[in-house]
Parts: C-alpha cells; structure tokens; sequence
C-alpha cells in the first residue's frame, strides 16, 4: 500500500450506515442538474421535451461533433426497435399497474406485470414514471439503456410508453432491493461478500466503459439486486456516452461520491471507479470516507482528507482490501485503477476466484509463513456459497482477514498491482465547453 493517510482534524465525526446514506439522500437534490430549460427571458414558454419518444439527444456534456467511438454499437440517438414504443393506453392494456417499489428524485417506479392473453405465466417488471419537463433525463436513460442492454448486470428495458405528462420505462424487476438496504440492515458487509459485490460492479462498470458510457452516480441505491442476490446496474438517468480520451466537464453525480476531478472540472471513465471506491468503503465499514454538513464541506473533504487506513475499524480489514480502496480512491485519476485493473486485484481475486486456490497453495508452500492450509481450503469452499451471503465481524470473517493478510506476504513475489500508467502515455484529451451538467455554482 503506498499511501499513508491521515484523517484531517475537525473533520466530521464518522455516523452509522443509516445515518450518513439517509443524510446524503437528502443532500443529493443539491447535486443533481440544474433545469436545462430555464424559463426565457421575455417570459415565453419553457422549451419542453418533445411529445413522442422519436430520437434521444446527443449526451449531456459530450460534444455534439464529438467523433463516435468504440461506443457506438448502434445507431446514436435512436430508439431501438427492439424496444417496443407506444401510447399509455397501450401500456395499461399491455400490462397490471400494482403498487409502488421505489422512487428517486426523477422517477416512481411501480411492480408491473404483463398481461398474458390464455392467462400464461406473468412475467414480473417493474414501470418507472419519469415526468416530462425534466429535460433530456429520460430520452438519455433510454438511449443508454438500450445501448447497454444484453449484458446480465444491466436491467434490462423491455418497453417505454408515454401519455402528456410522462414516460413510461417497463423493465425487469429487481426484487431482491437495494444494496443500500442490504448494508444498512448488516452494519458492514464480510470482506467475501463485499469482494462479490465488487467483481459484479467493476465486472458491468468495464463493459459500460468498453460501451463508451460513464454511469456518473454509481452508489449503493443505484445498485440494485435480483431475487437471487444478482446485482444489476440501474438508474442511467445521469450516465453519458464519450469518445476515447474525450473528457466530461459537467459537474454530475451524488456529493459524497464525487470523483475530486469532477470538481475540477475535466474527466472521464475514472470518476465510476472513485465512487465505487466510496461505494467499498461504504461495505466495509458502514460510512462514508468523505463527510461533511452541506454539499460544499463534502467537496473540502473529498479534495482535502487523508484517509486513515491504519486505525479504528481498519484494523480488521485486511491489508489487501485496504490497498484495493487505496487504489481505488487515489486522486490522480490517471493512476487510478480501471475497471480491469480492479478485476485483477488479488483482494477480488481471492475472495471470487476459486482457481486460485491451487495458485495461492503452490505460493504458501513456498513461503515461510505460518497460517495453516486448512485456511486456505476452508476459504476456497466458500468461494463457492452465495454471492448474497453476509457477515460482519465474527470469528470466521477474522480468520479469513488472517488468510488474506498472510497471502499479501506470498503474492508479493508476484505482484500486487499493475504498473501505474504513464503519464506521458496519456491520449490528448478534448476539452470540452460548459455543458448544462454543470449543477452548482
Ligand atoms: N427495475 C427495478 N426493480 C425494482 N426496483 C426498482 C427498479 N428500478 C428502480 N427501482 C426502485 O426505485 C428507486 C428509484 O429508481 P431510480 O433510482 O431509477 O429513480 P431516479 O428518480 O432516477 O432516482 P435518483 O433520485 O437516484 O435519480 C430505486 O432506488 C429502487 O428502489
């Protein structure tokens, strides 16, 4: 691990899981985009979105000339056949409204179940309502819905609907909740299941960002599970399609997960990786790593705070974990894991790959340290349980911080991270004007 950080002095006191993440939703409203459609000067009318669902925008903070890129699978800016498009009328007959299952800032979501002429088997789906008016929100979710869809850890849009007031997203249901709700019931999640939840994030943050697509508000209320325990990457409302080496400047996302380069001003990809950093910090001990009062003590905080890795809770955690959020949550975005890189970390590795336990058993025998292999075996028949299964801080969790602690000492004849990318290696960047992303003055 090669930082050694430091908590600021004066720096807010850490609050339980519940406290800070029920907190933040309530500050989040201040980070969300500013109405694009301001009322005109002359008093005229507000410009609104178009009455049909014809063609979804180019992406907020993109440039509108920007060359497309590895990201455009398909065609840009289309709603895809695929999905199936049409009036309310057609929605209600099409499918059962029941009762509400969430709502964000934009949207109420609402079970939904399609009605099977001959009285088939149901299918279970959930309808997100995204009033109209809200600017280029819901034709952007759609869009990147649709260019993303396929992939198992993306929920998958299966029709959208309209009527006067609103959009009509009908998806699959995600009814295993939140993984916000999931750590706010366990306090903090075993380093096993928080390594499960990291391999299927990063493993649908690599293929967004492979798509060209930034999510832009990764956290753990936007990251949703199936019945059994799958996860599935929701809520596109502020994710944009980019080029290689074009760089966002819009101001975007939740405040306790802002990437410290989207303050700056200028950024990419990378800013998804911090906020899952956040997102692991989160897992692991119950709070969130940069805290503050109002939106703008969140941002000192995250530009300004060292964190300490070495006391309290940490203690527990293991060494590799540590260095994963380290690496995770470094500043300097160009040093900052990938997707990829996050994959390869011998933390994900060896809490979710179970091949490796041969690997890792020829390393311990050569290395004089003395856990023993019944560890290492135990450890590996549990990589085969339930993504979804959860501890915190019993004996058998403490034993496995042992296990992993030791295999640092052996893996570092191997290597612990990829070399850091050079600088000079980077791609020359188009910086792009102010986009209306921009939500705060
Ligand atoms: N496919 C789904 N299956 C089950 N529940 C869902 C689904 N999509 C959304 N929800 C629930 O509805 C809530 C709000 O959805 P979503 O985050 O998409 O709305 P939003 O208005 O865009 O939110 P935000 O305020 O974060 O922008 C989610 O936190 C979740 O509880």
């Amino acid at each position: 691990m090669d930082s050694t950080p430091r908590k600021r002095k004066g720096a807010p006191p850490a609050c339980s899981a519940a406290r800070s993440l029920q907190d933040l939703a309530s500050r989040k409203r201040f980070c969300r985009e500013s109405d694009p459609h301001p009322p005109r000067p002359d008093g005229g009318p507000r410009r609104t979105t178009p009455a049909a669902v014809m063609t979804a925008p180019a992406a907020s903070g993109a440039s509108a000339s920007a060359v497309p890129g590895r990201g455009h699978k398909r065609k840009v800016g289309c709603i895809d056949s695929a999905t199936r498009l049409g009036r309310r009328k057609r929605l209600e007959t099409e499918y059962e409204l029941g009762d509400e299952i969430g709502h964000g800032k934009f949207g109420r979501v609402r079970a939904c179940r399609a009605r099977v002429p001959g009285g088939g088997e149901e299918e279970e789906l959930a309808c997100k309502a995204l009033p109209k008016g809200g600017g280029d929100t819901a034709h952007r979710e759609v869009e990147v819905m649709q260019h993303l869809s396929g992939h198992p850890g993306v929920v998958t849009l299966k029709a959208v609907f309209e009527d006067a007031d609103s959009f009509y997203l009908v998806m699959e249901l995600c009814s295993g909740g939140r993984l916000l709700d999931e750590v706010a019931r366990d306090g903090r999640l075993s380093e096993r299941h928080a390594a499960n939840v990291v391999r299927e994030l990063m493993a649908v943050l690599k293929y967004c960002h492979e798509m060209g697509v930034v999510h832009r508000d990764i956290k753990p209320e936007n990251v949703l599970l199936t019945k059994d325990g799958r996860l599935k990457l929701a809520d596109f409302g502020l994710a944009v399609r980019i080029s290689d080496g074009q760089k966002l400047n819009g101001v975007a996302g939740s405040p306790a997960y802002v990437a410290p380069e989207i303050l700056l001003g200028s950024y990419s990809q990378k800013v998804d990786i911090w906020a899952a950093g956040v997102l692991l910090h989160v897992l692991l001990m119950g709070t969130l790593p940069f805290q503050g009062n109002s939106a703008e003590a969140v941002f000192d905080a995250i530009k300004t705070v060292e964190l300490d890795f070495h006391s309290g809770q940490w203690a527990s955690v293991s060494l590799l974990a540590r260095d994963l959020m380290s690496q995770m949550l470094n500043r300097d975005a160009s040093s900052r894991f990938s997707a990829d890189e996050v994959l390869r970390h011998p933390w994900v590795l060896f809490y979710t790959e179970c091949p490796l336990k041969a690997e890792f058993s020829h390393l311990w025998s050569t290395n004089k340290a003395a856990t023993p292999m019944v560890h290492l075996d135990r450890v590996s028949l549990d990589c085969e349980s339930s993504a979804s299964e959860s501890s915190s801080g019993n004996s058998e969790e403490q034993d496995e911080c042992v296990v992993v602690d030791a295999l640092t000492a052996a893996i570092t004849q191997v290597r612990i991270s990829e070399p850091k990318r050079s600088r000079l290696c980077s791609p020359v960047n188009k910086l792009l004007p102010p986009s209306r992303d921009a939500i705060l003055t």
